[in-house]
Formats: structure tokens, sequence, C-alpha cells
């Protein structure tokens, strides 16, 4: 039998080892990381959300931890992730969620990451264009990236705080700077716009969305996104109405949602949905799974422009192929000719404000 005091030793002892263990939940150091894979339930991706507990982050972490293909889900946010770590932790699905609070805590939540999502930033109320937030995400994303850069270099980075059409050449930038940079790995999230394209074509055909697949290309802002609706499947013919409605109601879907939730935020719901998706696909693909085709905002060589959303094939690199724009019609040139002006602007915008540091 154990006497008193032996016990009272093992017990000091113990106390002393967790004291000087950071808690996992609340992030801990490089070290931790790598035991934590074992830690998952089944073999997966280790996947980090950077602007966790925001009107995105909190939806989508609640997607991604439902996601089979990932064993680790990092949060990490300037505020409120213990809360948001310990209520998503109880879902009985298998990836360990594990919150990180402060920047302080941002590298640990880095370390070891294979897929790496940003909606962090704020979002526009009416009135504004994705171009205003410019002056406080640019920062954000700059310092986030720097964070990626140092601990997970070849994770594949999403970037989704707007203006999506300067953050990604800022990502770039700061990749570049820091001897990291992959093209292939750094995406700009415009699946929403695809999602609502798809959205509106079906109810205007009349069919369930499911079927509907629309090539949106360009950027993510205004005139930039550019759906190809002479390249729908399936097949289908417009009328010039419908073109201009599908057209216009496409690429105000954002301003649609900012303006009903006057003031209250923008597009939450749709987006964390439409960036589960397009994770989704990522994770498939760098699983090896071949044909996964997404749109996709990222350095191109399919225009004069450094970077252009356009139909691209995911592999276990990221980013494999890059499809050509394909054939289009008058009113689509005539858009893309226009969209060009206004997405190299904001590209240089971006790769500017890396540079000036
Ligand atoms: N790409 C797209 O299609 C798309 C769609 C919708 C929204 N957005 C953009 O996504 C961004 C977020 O939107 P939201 O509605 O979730 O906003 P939100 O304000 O609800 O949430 C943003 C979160 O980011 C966090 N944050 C702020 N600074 C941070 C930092 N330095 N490090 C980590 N986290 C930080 C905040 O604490 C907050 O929790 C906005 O820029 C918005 O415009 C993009
Ligand atoms: O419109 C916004 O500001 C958010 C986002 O870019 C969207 O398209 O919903």
């Amino acid at each position: 039998m154990e006497t008193q005091d032996c016990f009272r030793r093992r017990l000091a002892t113990l106390t002393a080892h967790l004291q000087s263990s950071p808690p996992i939940q609340q992030g801990g150091p490089c070290l931790e990381m790598d035991i934590c894979r074992a830690k998952g339930s089944s073999p997966g991706f280790k996947v980090a959300l950077l602007g966790a507990s925001g009107g995105i982050g909190q939806p989508l972490a609640l997607l991604l931890k439902m996601n089979p293909l990932i064993s680790v889900l990092h949060l990490y946010d300037v505020v409120n992730t213990p809360g948001v770590t310990a209520d998503l932790s109880h879902t009985d699905t298998s990836a360990v969620v594990r919150g990180f609070v402060g920047k302080d805590q941002l590298e640990a939540s880095l370390q070891g990451m294979e897929l790496v999502i940003i909606p962090a930033g704020v979002p526009r109320k009416p009135g504004m264009t994705r171009d205003d937030l410019f002056n406080i995400n640019a920062g954000i994303v700059r310092t986030l990236c720097e964070g990626v850069a140092k601990c997970c270099p070849n994770a594949i980075v999403h970037i989704i705080s707007n203006p999506v059409n300067s953050t990604v050449p800022i990502a770039a930038e700061v990749f570049k700077k820091a001897g990291t940079y992959d093209p292939k790995r750094l995406m700009g999230v415009t699946t929403l716009d695809v999602v609502r394209a798809n959205t509106f074509v079906a109810e205007v055909l009349g069919i369930d969305p499911k079927l509907v697949k629309v090539p949106v290309i360009g950027g993510h802002a205004g005139i930039t996104i550019l759906p190809i609706l002479s390249q729908v499947t399936p097949s289908s013919s417009f009328t010039k109405d419908e073109v201009l409605y599908l057209t216009n109601r496409i690429q105000n879907g954002g301003t649609e949602v900012v303006e009903a939730k006057a003031g209250a935020g923008s597009a939450t719901l749709s987006m964390a949905y439409a960036a589960a998706k397009f994770a989704d696909a990522t994770l498939h693909a760098l699983k090896g799974e071949a044909g996964i085709i997404e749109c996709a905002f990222v350095a191109s060589q399919v225009t004069e422009l450094p970077f252009f959303a356009t139909r691209v094939l995911l592999g276990r690199n990221g980013v494999d192929e890059i499809f050509p724009l394909g054939p289009l019609n008058d009113f689509e040139r005539e858009g893309l000719v226009k969209l060009k002006e206004e997405l190299k602007a904001s590209i240089d915008k971006g790769t500017a404000f890396t540079a000036k540091k």
C-alpha cells in the first residue's frame, strides 16, 4: 500500500509537471503540437482558422470540426477563442479542437499546420466598399502571414479577409520577403461568388442549384467579379435581360447582404459555407484525389495581371493547373476589359503596402 508521504511526493511531482506544461486548450509550444496529431482519433489534416471568433469564424469553425478529413483544428483570434473552443470541443466529431487567444499565441496556433484559413479583419458597413477596409485589414493580414511564413511555411493559405484583390498580393509579398513564397499554395477565396452565381442562375432556370456550375473570373469586388454565363453547366442560354440581371446580382451579392444586415456586418453564414466547401475541396486534392476544380484568385498568367480568379485544378501541392478563360461572348469580353483596370489598381495597392514596411 502507498504511504501518505509517498502519495504526497507523487502528487507534488505531478502538480509541478502540470504547472510547467502550458494548457493545451489555450495553446502550447511547438513541441506540444507534434504530440497533438496523435491525439486526433483518426489521421487527418491539421487546419488553423485565424479570426475564429468572428461572424464567419464561428460557423466556419463548426463546419470544419464536422469535416472528417480534419484531425486537428486550431482556432486563433485576438478575443473569445477560449469560449468558442470550449463550446465546439463538446461536439462529437473526431477533430481535436484547440483555442489560442492574443498575439502571443499566434505562433503556437500555427506550428505544424497544413492549411491556414484567414477570415480575420473588419467587415463592411452600408455605404462602404471593400477597399475601405484596406487600412485596417492590410496590417492584420500582413502580421498573420508573417506568422505563417515563420511557423508553417509549407501550409496552403486561404485568404478570406477583404479586400481580397489586395490582401492576396499582400500575403504574396510577405512570403516573398520571408523566402517562403510558393504561388501554388496561396489562394484568395472567391467561392462565395460561385455559390451565389450557382444559386441565382438555378433560380432563373428553375432547377436545383446543386446541378449548376458557373465559372466566375476576375477578382472579388464589384465589377471585378465576372460570371461567365456563356459557360454555365448545364449548357443554357439566357435572354439579354437575364444576363444583365444575373451579372448585376452576382457582382453585388455582397452589398445586398451588407445592406440587409444594416450595419451588423456582411455575409457570414454563406461565406462560412463557401469557405468550408473550398477547404474540403483543397483537402481532398491534398489527399491525392484527381479532377478537383474550383475557382480561386491566384497568381496567374492567363491575363497580363499578376493575380486573377479563374478555374484551377487543385492537387497535392495546391494549385496544380490554371485553366484559360475559354471562349467569351462580346458582353463578357467587354466586362473583362473593364474589370482589369480596377483589379490592377487593387493588386498594385496590395503589393506596394508590403514593400513600404
Ligand atoms: N472573401 C469573401 O468572399 C468574403 C466574404 C465575406 C466576408 N469577407 C471578409 O471577411 C472578413 C471577416 O468578416 P466577419 O464577418 O467574420 O467579421 P467579424 O468582425 O465578425 O470577425 C472578424 C474576426 O477577426 C478577428 N480579428 C481582428 N483582428 C485580428 C487579428 N489581428 N488576428 C486575429 N483575428 C483578428 C476579430 O476579433 C473577429 O473575431 C472581413 O474582412 C470581410 O469583409 C470576405
Ligand atoms: O461584401 C462584403 O463586404 C463581404 C464579402 O466580400 C461578400 O462578397 O459578401
